[in-house]
């Protein structure tokens, strides 16, 4: 081994590594001479380090530890206790941040205070869709203005953080109750309840590497146009737009994703993005969570063209991303040699 190789441990679901971005990455990283390697979480770390530094998206042995599993309870604490006994090793990113936005609550709190300070300054760049966190009872919900999006309180990490429903009506409330509650048999679960925003079914991720950013356009819901619940899984919405295609009746199919969209409003709304703006809302977000890596979703309203943020994840897929390596490889030699 070289005298000024760096060496770099990771932790990432077999899931992550499979990606493509992760596994290039660690060529990358090879390539540019850092010994980087996965942490065996069986056995002490302190035994495979010292490291230089930690990367990691741990969230997926914590959700799994949480949730009653022993042995990746032991994982977990194997990798807490190495990090707490270890302050002087950076690790991209601390993991009391990164917990953060494992539930949608304490996530959307830090939204909300981000957007209150904005507020404050008189520079409101962005709004959060308002949500109730109730029991997806009829009775519970008499007050609510629908449609609404129905979401897990667990934001990630597992199967059931990504099932989802759109409910157009109070009638279909306790009909969404029974589907969604056949994943977990927990007939009262509490639920994020959030108006549903239409926006024209486009979404633009965003995703923030060490301060810098790239936007990337996504299918979304469409715009409710039927009185039928949506039941998804999130992470199965198209992640490309589709040629369109009419049917012989001249008619395009109904669908309740908008990757059939049209060129020409996918590019109309497009238009609306105001790159200067996302870069505002980035920076505050940014200062807030203080994270080198994360992403956030953000639709715009199709009356009155404001933007929403719904939703904020640690370590996103940052596919599309041509300089994603080199970013994250200079952003951990900073860490290090800061
Ligand atoms: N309030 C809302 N109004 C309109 N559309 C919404 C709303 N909330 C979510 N969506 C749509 O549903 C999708 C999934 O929602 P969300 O991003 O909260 O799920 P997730 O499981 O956290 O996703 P991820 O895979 O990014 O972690 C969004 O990308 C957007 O297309
Ligand atoms: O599976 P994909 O490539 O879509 O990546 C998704 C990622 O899964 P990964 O951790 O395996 O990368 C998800 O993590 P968990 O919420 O499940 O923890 C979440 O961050 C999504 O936002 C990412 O979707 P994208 O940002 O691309 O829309
Ligand atoms: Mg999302």
């Amino acid at each position: 081994m070289s005298q000024n190789k760096y060496k770099i441990g990771y932790v990432f679901t077999e899931k992550k590594i499979k990606h493509q971005g992760i596994q290039q990455f660690i060529d990358y990283s090879r390539a540019h001479d850092f010994d980087i390697d996965a942490i065996n979480l069986n056995i002490p770390i302190e035994s495979q380090g010292p490291y230089d530094c930690i990367i990691h998206k741990i969230t997926d042995l914590i959700s799994k530890a949480n949730n009653g599993d022993t042995e990746i309870k032991k994982q977990v604490d194997n990798f807490e206790n190495y990090v707490k006994n270890n302050p002087n090793t950076p690790v991209l990113d601390p993991l009391e941040v990164v917990c953060k936005l494992m539930d949608r609550i304490t996530a959307n709190d830090l939204l909300e205070k981000v957007r209150k300070t904005q507020e404050e300054k008189g520079n409101a760049l962005f709004k959060l869709p308002d949500y109730v966190i109730k029991p997806l009872k009829q009775e519970e919900l008499k007050d609510i203005h629908f449609p609404i999006m129905c979401k897990r309180i667990t934001a990630c990490s597992s199967k059931i953080a990504h099932e989802m429903a759109l409910v157009p009506s109070l009638d279909k409330v306790n009909e969404t109750n029974k589907i969604m509650s056949l994943s977990t048999n927990k007939e009262n679960e509490e639920f994020i309840i959030q108006q549903f925003i239409n926006h024209d079914g486009i979404l633009f991720k965003i995703y923030v590497y060490d301060g810098k950013f790239k936007v990337i356009v996504r299918p979304s819901l469409n715009n409710v146009q039927c009185k039928d619940i949506i039941f998804f899984d999130s992470q199965k919405i198209p992640k490309e737009f589709k040629e369109q295609k009419i049917m012989e009746d001249g008619v395009p199919p109904i669908n309740s994703f908008a990757n059939l969209t049209p060129k020409e409003e996918i590019e109309r709304k497009t238009q609306l993005l105001d790159e200067d703006r996302i870069n505002k809302i980035t920076k505050d977000l940014g200062d807030c969570l203080n994270l080198t890596l994360f992403g956030y979703d953000v639709i715009i309203d199709s009356v009155t063209n404001d933007y929403y943020i719904v939703d904020v994840n640690y370590f996103p897929a940052f596919s599309g991303v041509k300089d994603f390596n080199e970013v994250l490889y200079n952003a951990i030699l900073k860490k290090i040699e800061n």
